[in-house]
């Protein structure tokens, strides 16, 4: 575990079973406060099962979840995401037909305990506002902020959900497969959003199948195969170990996640 002293997050132990398939098993993860952490594994390999684990929408059937030193395995989304946890979706899961600004505006109302009608239109110099528009600097959304959520390309909704999450003032960040659908040429831009959040000194742990970014990006690369974490090192080891290339057998581990 790089950076920090005490893990912002781990994981010990843990498991998911459905119906007799062990979907998940054993993972123990220590990611340090600050650290930018990638997740790669061939697909089924259950990247997206840990992310559900951390993140509460899933109850492991072994194992726990620890959130800054504390046990969050059997509390709610909610109570983690006001731990600090925040998470992208495979999907977008922004309002479709709220603005950019509207979008960002709501999630730091929330935090910040206010209305959520975005009907509540801000007076000159709302608190939420003001910081709403902060963020969209951060993600270099500002030539956006009227259009529709659901106009955006996929890069920009991918940085349109980082500038919630940071409105939900989430200090450690699960990003999941960010870079999927972004066209080429927006991929150096989110990957610099990216690299920025962390530098600020947000922890990430970022599932991306574009193995260049996650080499690009990760101080470690955690790598998963038939559910169970295979490793967890620095790029340059994980992508020489004979373990991880024989689980990319068929694949070239330059290419694949
Ligand atoms: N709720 C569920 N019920 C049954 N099986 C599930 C469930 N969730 C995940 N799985 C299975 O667990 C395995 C791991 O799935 P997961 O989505 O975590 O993989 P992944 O590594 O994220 O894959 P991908 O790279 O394709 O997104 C898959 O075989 C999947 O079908």
């Amino acid at each position: 575990m790089a950076r920090g002293g005490e893990p912002v997050l781990e994981t010990a132990g843990l498991g998911l079973t459905i119906g007799g398939a062990r979907i998940l098993s054993g993972v123990d993860l220590r990611v340090g406060r600050g650290e930018l952490v990638g997740v790669i594994g061939p697909n089924g390999a259950g990247k997206t099962t840990l992310f559900n684990l951390i993140s509460g929408l899933y109850r492991p059937t072994s194992g726990r979840v620890l959130l800054d030193g504390r046990d969050v395995t059997a509390a709610s989304v909610a109570v983690r995401a006001r731990a600090g946890l925040g998470r992208t979706f495979q999907t977008s899961s922004l309002f479709p037909r709220l603005s950019v600004a509207e979008n960002v505006r709501l999630a730091t109302q929330r935090r910040l305990g206010g209305s959520l009608s975005v009907l509540s239109f801000p007076r000159r110099g709302d608190a939420a506002s003001a910081e709403a528009a902060e963020h969209l600097v951060t993600v270099g959304l500002t030539h956006r902020t009227d259009a529709a959520a659901g106009d955006l390309s996929h890069g920009d909704k991918r940085k349109l959900e980082i500038a919630v999450l940071l409105a939900m003032d989430s200090s450690v960040v699960l990003l999941d497969e960010p870079m999927a659908g972004v066209a080429t040429g927006d991929v150096a831009g989110l990957v610099e959003v990216i690299r920025s959040i962390n530098a600020s000194g947000r922890t990430v742990l970022m599932v991306e199948h574009h193995m260049d970014v996650v080499l690009g990006l990760a101080d470690r690369v955690a790598v998963l195969h038939h559910g169970e974490l295979l490793t967890c090192d620095v790029p340059e080891r994980v992508m020489t170990d004979e373990t991880v290339q024989s689980a990319y057998l068929g694949t070239t581990a330059g290419s694949a996640a």
